[in-house]
């Protein structure tokens, strides 16, 4: 059978079927249109400025090493005038982020990027490898999440930098929008779908470059482009919600691969909708710091990673196989029964952001959530750990003085 021509340049031999919209692709065409399609939403989005210092979330996984070296590209090839470095959040995960610090390390010789890199251990004075020996596996990503917003802004300010960009792809956004869908949480939704989340009291900016691109194809991207990338999965358990919305987008995405992109464009319709009190932000003003979406991580659960290619590519024929199957579902038609009056739309509570009395973070709450789970975590240390925290007379301890630290440090 002859092969497969390219369906951009009607040239050279397709290697690709792209998971977005099935077309053939050559390696060079589906590079060059992975990479154009970032520029454009970068473009569409005014999503920085000339001469603005930008540092990327590094974890050395894929999502976030095609963000830097697609970000390097492009800032040569438009010209951006960008000011890039890498930011590495070292949660203190031993046989995990250890090894995938040593890749973020060598990326940043790859892509003359100076890196900084802040521990979980340093600013709160636990690593997540303590919290799990004292919670255990069961909910530590809470922990997780919520330390790694904060230490990235507080990276990021340590640096004096105000804008963070993260490798969240299209396939996250689509959880986070069916998650929030799923809980009735409207406000947290509309902020999720946001490409920016700024605030008013904080002045690190994040955003997600990678929003409208497919997991899949940046897994393919990494692969053709032969990247360093890390893509072993973290050793705690993942979040079991995030996990579940994941595989359902994915099921779905296997009958209509352009179920990812139709819920992420459902979830900035409905977005639309939400008035802007209500959502907490303007152009996502007042975007919670503490929103789940913004830092990083959810669940690796069911997440493909960079040994799945083979994996990938059969899954795409299944694809095909699989639309053939599509069958439309009619629902009954509702009988003439007298129709209860609807309920009065639930007031949604709109936030009001201020700042954690203790370490002075963006919260909603007089005392911001990782204030508090630090509480709790201090009360149960073991009596030995507390007493190396609690060196001075008042009884305040190195982690409260650490996180003082780190607050002077970011404001
Ligand atoms: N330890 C970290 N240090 C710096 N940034 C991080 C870290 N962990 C996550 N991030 C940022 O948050 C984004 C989403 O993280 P998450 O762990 O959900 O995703 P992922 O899809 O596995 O990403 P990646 O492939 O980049 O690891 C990452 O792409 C990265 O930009």
């Amino acid at each position: 059978m002859a092969p497969t021509v390219c369906f951009n340049c009607k040239e050279a031999r397709a290697v690709i079927i792209r998971p977005k919209n099935r077309h053939k692709l050559c390696r060079a065409c589906f590079i060059q249109i992975f990479e154009t399609e970032v520029h454009e939403t970068i473009i569409g989005t005014k999503l920085f400025f000339r001469g603005e210092r930008v540092a990327i979330g590094a974890s050395g996984g894929k999502d976030s090493t095609v963000l830097a070296a697609v970000l390097k590209t492009l800032n040569e090839r438009y010209d951006y005038g960008l000011n890039l470095c890498l930011l590495s959040i070292d949660e203190g995960i031993r046989g995990y982020r250890d090894d995938s610090l040593e890749t973020v390390k060598r990326n940043a010789v790859q892509y003359e990027m100076p890196l900084e890199i802040v521990g979980y251990g340093e600013l709160y004075g636990w690593t997540m490898d303590q919290v799990v020996a004292q919670v255990g596996k069961k909910g530590n990503c809470t922990y997780c999440g919520v330390f790694r917003r904060q230490a990235l802004d507080r990276g990021a300010a340590r640096l004096g930098i105000k804008h963070v960009v993260t490798g969240h792809n299209a396939d996250d956004v689509a959880e986070t929008v069916m998650m929030n869908l799923l809980r009735g949480d409207l406000p947290r939704l509309s902020r999720g779908t946001s490409i920016v989340t700024d605030s008013d009291a904080s002045d690190i900016k994040r955003s997600k470059p990678l929003k409208y691109a497919y997991e899949k194809e940046i897994v393919l991207y990494a692969h053709h482009r032969q990247l360093d990338y890390f893509s072993t999965e973290c050793i705690y358990s993942p979040e079991a919600f995030r996990g579940s919305a994941r595989t359902l987008i994915k099921d779905l995405e296997k009958i209509r691969p352009s179920s990812i992109l139709d819920i992420v464009k459902s979830g900035e319709d409905m977005a639309a909708l939400v008035p802007v009190e209500v959502r907490g932000s303007g152009k996502s003003k007042h975007a919670g710091a503490e929103d789940e979406s913004a830092g990083g991580c959810g669940s690796q659960n069911g997440r493909s990673s960079g040994g799945e290619m083979a994996a990938m590519e059969k899954q795409l024929t299944e694809n095909d196989a699989a639309e053939s199957r599509e069958t439309e579902i009619k629902l009954p038609v509702a009988t003439s029964k007298k129709s209860k009056p609807a309920k009065p739309a639930k007031q949604i509570k709109g936030q009001t952001m201020g700042h954690c009395e203790r370490c002075g973070y963006i919260s909603s709450q007089r005392i911001c959530k990782a204030c508090t789970l630090l509480d709790g975590l201090n009360r149960n240390r073991p009596k030995t750990a507390i007493e190396v925290g609690m060196e001075d007379e008042e009884g305040s301890s190195t982690l409260m003085r650490q996180m003082e630290r780190a607050q002077l440090g970011a404001t």
